[in-house]
């Protein structure tokens, strides 16, 4: 597979004013095009400065990061973001339309923008939502709108940072068949980085997991599930179980404090998320019986 995105011995240290701090150390990956990657990692191990330095805002002080084949050396124009909080990154007085069509501003005439965003929105279930502005939109449509906006740019690279974190949790695993949908139809490179363990292994074609500050990659580990996944059964199978447990002990094994913690709260968060599926079936049994 062709190397969409190749990070190789990165390593940065932030100089501060109380003293140099060593965020990330030798980092060393590939995603390769149309892959979907999950990154996952203990609070404050480096993630935001791995993303920082792919997104061209922080320069590496070691190592390097490809864009396929291109030194990545600045901010790079076919690179789209998403971010958690997305009621600060639309603009609530753009309509929705007007918000998907604004990074192509410069880059697309007006009909073609027209055009590129009506096929986003359609992607992402709003195109009866154009003429809407954000703030009459639900969290959940919001950070769609978001989506469209970054599918709009047909970016190389769509990283997301902790995208579904600011939702409930019904949305959220709407949000995530999403992704999964769109990665299939569009063929996107995804590079996600999330907290959340169940859905680093639901979403990702691979998961790699960080060690604590300074970050290195522990390890690359392959999904092997189906490419079209349900959010019941395949977070009920033995390969979805077996490889939660996995990330869940790599977290964890022979870590300080905060990694142990992670992991106590990724527990606490699968528990949650049983409780939530087992909901979702009784209401699905309930409609069986009264339909
Ligand atoms: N500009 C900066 N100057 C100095 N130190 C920094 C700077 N930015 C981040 N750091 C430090 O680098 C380390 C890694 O920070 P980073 O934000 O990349 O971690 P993170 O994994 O994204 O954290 P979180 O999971 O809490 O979002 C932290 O110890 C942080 O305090």
């Amino acid at each position: 597979m062709t190397a969409m995105l190749d990070v190789a011995g990165l390593g940065h240290t932030y100089q501060a004013k109380d003293g140099a701090h060593r965020a990330i150390d030798g980092l060393t990956f590939t995603v390769g095009a149309g892959e979907l990657v999950c990154v996952v990692g203990p609070s404050g191990c480096g993630k935001s400065t791995l993303l920082r330095t792919i997104c061209g805002l922080v320069k590496p002080t070691e190592g390097g990061i490809s864009l396929h084949g291109n030194k990545i050396d600045g901010v790079p124009e076919d690179l789209a973001v998403v971010f958690q909080d997305y009621s600060r990154s639309l603009f609530p007085w753009l309509s929705v339309q007007r918000n998907v069509e604004f990074p192509l501003r410069r880059s697309l005439g007006r009909k073609q923008r027209r055009a590129r965003a009506a096929e986003a929105l359609e992607l992402v279930g709003l195109a009866k939502a154009v003429g809407k502005y954000p703030w009459q939109l639900s969290g959940g449509m919001q950070q769609r709108v978001s989506i469209a906006r970054a599918l709009a740019y047909q970016p190389a690279l769509l990283l997301m940072d902790e995208p579904f974190a600011s939702v409930d949790a019904q949305t959220r695993f709407e949000l995530e068949d999403l992704l999964l949908k769109v990665k299939r139809e569009q063929n996107t490179t995804v590079l996600v980085v999330t907290h959340d363990i169940d859905e680093s292994v639901y979403l990702g074609d691979r998961v790699l997991v960080l060690s604590n500050s300074p970050a290195s990659v522990v390890a690359d580990l392959r999904v092997d599930l189906p490419g079209v996944r349900d959010q019941i059964t395949t977070r009920e199978s033995d390969a979805f179980v077996t490889l939660r447990g996995e990330v869940a002990r790599l977290l964890n094994v022979g870590r300080p404090t905060a990694q142990r913690k992670v992991a106590a709260e990724a527990a606490v968060a699968a528990k949650w998320a049983e409780a939530e599926r087992a909901a979702l079936r009784e209401a699905h049994a309930e409609d069986h019986a009264t339909n």
